[in-house]
């Protein structure tokens, strides 16, 4: 083994780090520099201030991504070319802009990932170069060049060492990024084109999550200036998972994601609370969109009997015939409701203004009506701004909020069966439910949102701060005059306010500035049309689900990562099939994943036998390594002091362990375990964690200990079971279910 190969590398990664400094520097003086600048004044000036501080943050945060393990692979291309790879790209500060480092996305960067001895992609060969903060740690070369005799002394037989390393490590309660060690397999889907759907279906531990990632890291990457603007976003299944894998997009220097949970879909709703199984599972059927189209439509009344509306004391008679007539020319718009409300008003307006026209012109012979159309126009004006016409059409065609109709709803489900009705029945002041949120977003667009309200609100504001500046100019040019009218000849040495700038553009002056980022601005704004969607746990989402998701992508651009045979959902897809076709009819394409980079072999064994016992054919991916470590299961009358002592002995600082109990279980066994973090958004980061069966979806953890799980549906145990990296063990009181019966007992 040559240190000096090893002092070479190190030579090359001190240069790097000098250099990341100096560009942290340049952009955080950028950022200052942009901040503290006199904008102009304009409107335009301050745009591009504003475009500046972001796009130099962004650099600035890319850079920082950069702190750790910045280079991490070496390109030695048989032609002489030679590449360092790492996780941003950084160039020399020669005028060329000579790349010292080339971003892993990039496409000179592709045979560290796939070269292979038999398609070398013209490599001699490829290093794996491992650091420890910004000390270089070891090498792995591997010869793609049979030609190539020189010999470094890091040439490894196994190839894959650095892969088992990375996999064999102690977890942390966070995801970590991959950008060393992507697979083959992998890097074909992270590098897909943009357009269109894709699915990557894969078995527990098969890289789902973290290629999604990598995937959103490198189509920002590739679309720079479209995906920043209009935001990817990420949609995992809930909060604890979002925190488990936030930090691996940052730490690739990308930070303008949104994450969302399914219940957070909603601007103003942030849902965490769950529906019984039956009534989550109705509540997300296709069939709902069409329910709640009928329960809005509902809505538009044709009254039983005349209204008796008071003009000027004249009495108009609003009635069924002309409530009918302007029910029909609203509907007619194909508006969505809110927004076919002014037709409807207008409709009746006319309605009943030719009603009184015709008492006070009409010509009891059947003659044309008196009034001329002046007249006449002046009696519509006079119908529509009484305040009794205005609260009849109010009664018929009510102004309607999403969160009012379906609240409306749920107290009084219609159009199901009896039984259906009363498992979503719910009194008016609960809290939304996570199934409630698509029946939001889809009462949101069947109402439409009438923005004249806040256009008119927008344009008072806008004259009131041009009022107020001028008042502000008006007072600053009377100052002026008292200040120099002693002073002539100074005075046309100084440019008042009123030189420089007029009202109107000092009160865009004094305007407040947007400073959200463009994902804080998507995630307030339901008709944010994302540039993609990444969705994790898709195989979880409902019908309903689904319907919002798609209209957040209008260009139908998102990857969906899921598992069918992890499902939990009682409305879960069933089929990708079943759930694109309505959207992207035989637009979308499926890959899949076949190897599981979490779970050893050992473990994986006693899943499938689970899984293999309820399904035959049951096909699980196939582990990447063992630990000879065999799972165990304990049998026991006191399940609290059985896990307790079990977390004693295998509860370790620098590792992480969760305990997976059923819901019944969690109030003794939390108190068993006073170490452990619980409850709905647990910090994955101690050592000890406590969760129901449905928080581990999608986690990892070093050991797992899974509690009664006959408890368990059977797709909650397969996940359960498939989250430990090393150890396994199993507690229970009762019978094992059918599968787990190869564990080995211990006493
Ligand atoms: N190429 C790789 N190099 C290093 N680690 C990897 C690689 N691929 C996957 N892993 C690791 O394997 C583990 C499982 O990955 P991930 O959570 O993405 O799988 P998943 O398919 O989403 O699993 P599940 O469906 O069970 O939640 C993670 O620790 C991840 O970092």
């Amino acid at each position: 083994m040559s240190n000096a190969e090893l002092g070479h590398e190190q030579e090359f990664v001190d240069l790097l780090y000098a250099r990341l400094s100096e560009l942290q520097d340049r952009a955080a003086a950028a950022v200052e520099g942009a901040l503290g600048r006199e904008d102009g004044g304009t409107r335009q000036a301050r745009i591009e201030r504003d475009i500046e501080v972001a796009e130099q943050t962004r650099l600035l945060a890319a850079f920082n991504a950069g702190e750790t393990g910045l280079c991490f692979g070496r390109l030695l291309f048989r032609d002489g070319a030679d590449h360092h790879i790492g996780r941003i790209g950084i160039r020399r500060d020669d005028t060329e802009h000579t790349p010292l480092v080339i971003d892993w996305r990039a496409d000179v960067a592709r045979p560290f990932y796939l070269a292979t001895g038999h398609t070398p992609m013209g490599l001699r060969r490829r290093r794996h170069i491992t650091t420890t903060g910004q000390r270089v740690t070891d090498l792995h070369d591997e010869i793609l060049d049979l030609d190539d005799h020189e010999r470094t002394g890091f040439e490894g037989s196994d190839a894959d060492a650095v892969l088992l390393s990375a996999l064999d490590a102690a977890r942390t309660g966070r995801m970590h990024d991959i950008v060393q060690t992507i697979q083959a397999e992998q890097d074909r889907i992270i590098r897909a084109p943009h357009q269109g759907v894709l699915v990557v279906e894969g078995g527990p531990g098969t890289g789902k999550t973290a290629v999604a990632l990598h995937r959103a890291a490198y189509l920002l990457y590739a679309n720079r200036e479209q995906l920043t603007r209009r935001v990817v976003l990420v949609v995992g299944p809930n909060p604890a998972f979002l925190g488990y894998i936030e930090d691996v997009l940052p730490s690739l220097g990308e930070t303008g994601v949104l994450f969302a949970t399914p219940g957070e879909l909603f601007p103003g709703v942030k849902a965490t609370a769950v529906d019984e199984p039956a009534a989550a599972e109705i509540k997300g059927r296709a069939a709902m969109a069409e329910v709640l189209g009928r329960f809005v439509a509902d809505r538009q009344t044709i009254p039983d009997l005349p209204l008796v509306v008071d003009h000027d004391g004249d009495e108009l008679l609003l009635d069924a015939d002309i409530a009918r007539e302007a029910r029909r020319r609203a509907r007619e718009s194909q508006l969505p409701h809110n927004l076919a409300r002014p037709r409807f008003a207008s409709a009746v307006i006319d309605g009943l203004a030719s009603q009184l026209a015709d008492r006070i012109g009409g010509d009891p012979f059947g003659g044309p009506n008196f009034l001329n159309s002046e007249e006449i126009a002046e009696i519509t004006m006079g119908v529509a701004e009484s305040a009794d016409v205005q609260t009849a059409i109010d009664e018929l065609w009510p102004p309607l909020t999403p969160e009012q109709v379906v609240a409306d709803y749920l107290a009084d489900p219609v159009y199901l069966r009896d039984d259906e009705a009363a498992a979503i029945r719910r009194p008016v002041t609960r809290e939304w439910t996570v199934s409630d949120v698509p029946l939001l977003d889809e009462a949101a667009d069947l109402l439409g949102e009438d923005d004249t309200e806040t256009r008119r609100k927008a344009e008072i504001e806008r004259r009131r701060r041009i009022e107020y500046a001028q008042g502000v100019l008006d007072l600053s040019y009377g100052s002026r005059t008292q200040e120099f009218e002693d002073r002539e000849d100074e005075e046309s040495e100084v440019l008042s306010a009123h030189d420089l700038v007029d009202a109107e553009r000092l009160a865009e002056r004094h305007e407040e500035a947007d400073h959200r980022s463009a994902a804080e601005r998507a995630a307030a704004d339901r008709t944010w049309a994302f540039g993609h969607i990444v969705v994790d746990e898709a195989q979880e989402l409902s019908p309903m689900a689904w319907r919002l998701l798609m209209r957040r992508t209008p260009t139908k651009s998102m990857t969906l990562v899921g598992d069918p045979a992890q499902t939990s959902e009682p409305g879960g897809c069933g089929s990708w099939e079943r759930i694109l076709t309505p959207f992207v009819e035989g637009r979308w394409e499926l890959t899949r994943l076949g190897v599981n980079y979490r779970t050893p072999t050992e473990i994986m064994q006693v899943a499938a036998e689970l899984m293999r016992a309820a399904e035959a054919g049951f096909n699980p991916p196939e582990s990447v390594r063992s630990t000879g470590v065999a799972p165990w299961a304990r049998m026991t009358a006191d399940i609290p002091a059985a896990v307790a002592d079990a977390v004693a002995e295998h509860a370790d600082p620098a590792r992480r362990l969760a305990v997976i109990a059923p819901a019944e279980y969690q109030n003794d066994l939390a108190k068993a375990l006073p170490d452990a973090s619980a409850g709905l958004v647990p910090d994955l980061a101690n050592p000890v964690v406590l969760l129901e069966p449905r928080q581990a979806k999608g986690l990892e953890f070093d050991t797992v200990l899974v509690v009664e799980p006959a408890e368990f549906t059977l797709h909650d145990l397969y996940v359960a079971l498939t989250r430990a990296t090393q150890r396994l063990g199993v507690i229970h009181f009762g019978p094992l279910p059918l599968g787990l019966e190869s564990l080995q007992p211990v006493p």
